[in-house]
């Protein structure tokens, strides 16, 4: 069975400790969130357990035979059009450019874009566009876990509907696994098998683990409201997000 678990990691900038004694496990088909304050760590454990940062202390044992990634920031490379963004990874695994192409057309329509977008430059995109082109890009290679650093922040309430929708469909269609940073506990609720709240003080550690066994098809909108209300009464929560001082 495909799993990352992480044992007793703590990471330090220079004197600065940022995580200290991290544990956690993200299995199969499950989305594991982590929540907390800005500035808590979460960045730079997801980076640790991607492998976009050195591991100085502790375990990541990640057995999952592939991954990708989507950013809050699209990163598209500006001198290549939609479609060559979009099969990148692809051409990385040695399909060829022709199936490649039509792999990209398929999953590009999938997340909303249209045939006259196919060719055109990051530039001329707009943010939401770009995000979908983001998207695609890290799922058409079919990862079995996938990296999400608050990909939905800057877009509006529609497309942020829209993008988790696909997600949604995408992880029980097709077996993923997430590992998924955000600030925003609606959008842990309605994703998350499990939520991890990281606090940053005095160094940024796993304070409380919420599971959430409401198959994500039966989220509605009044049980998104609902467990975000009970969370927002938490006091763990209250005490990492210091919401009494607000
Ligand atoms: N490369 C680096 N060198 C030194 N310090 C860093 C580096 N990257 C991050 N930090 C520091 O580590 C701390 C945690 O940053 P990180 O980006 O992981 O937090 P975060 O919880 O993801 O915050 P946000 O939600 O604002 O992105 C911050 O104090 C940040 O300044």
């Amino acid at each position: 069975m495909e799993k990352l678990e992480v044992i007793n990691l703590s990471h330090s900038f220079g004197f600065k400790q940022i995580l200290k004694d991290i544990n956690f496990r993200l299995e199969k088909a499950e989305v594991v969130s982590i929540v907390g304050p800005s500035g808590g760590g979460k960045t730079t454990l997801l980076h640790l357990c991607a492998n976009l940062l050195l591991l100085e202390e502790g375990k990541i044992d990640n057995s999952f035979s592939s991954s990708a990634f989507a950013f809050q920031e699209a990163r598209l490379l500006p001198w290549k059009n939609v479609l060559d963004n979009i099969s990148l990874g692809l051409l990385a695994k040695k399909i060829k450019k022709e199936k490649a192409l039509e792999l990209a057309k398929e999953i590009a329509l999938k997340f909303g874009l249209e045939e006259e977008d196919f060719y055109k430059f990051p530039k001329d995109l707009s943010g939401g566009m770009k995000q979908r082109v983001s998207f695609a890009r890290a799922l058409v290679v079919k990862p079995s876990l996938l990296f999400l650093d608050e990909p939905f922040s800057a877009l509006d309430i529609g497309l942020k509907k829209e993008l988790q929708t696909l997600l949604i469909n995408t992880i029980e269609e097709e077996q993923l696994s997430i590992l998924f940073i955000t600030h925003d506990l609606m959008e842990a609720i309605k994703l998350s098998d499990e939520i991890l709240l990281l606090k940053a003080e005095p160094v940024g550690h796993f304070v409380k683990s919420f599971k959430i066994k409401t198959p994500r098809a039966q989220r509605d909108e009044a049980f998104i409201y609902e467990q975000t209300a009970r969370l927002l009464n938490d006091k763990y929560i209250i005490n990492t997000f210091e919401l009494e001082l607000r």
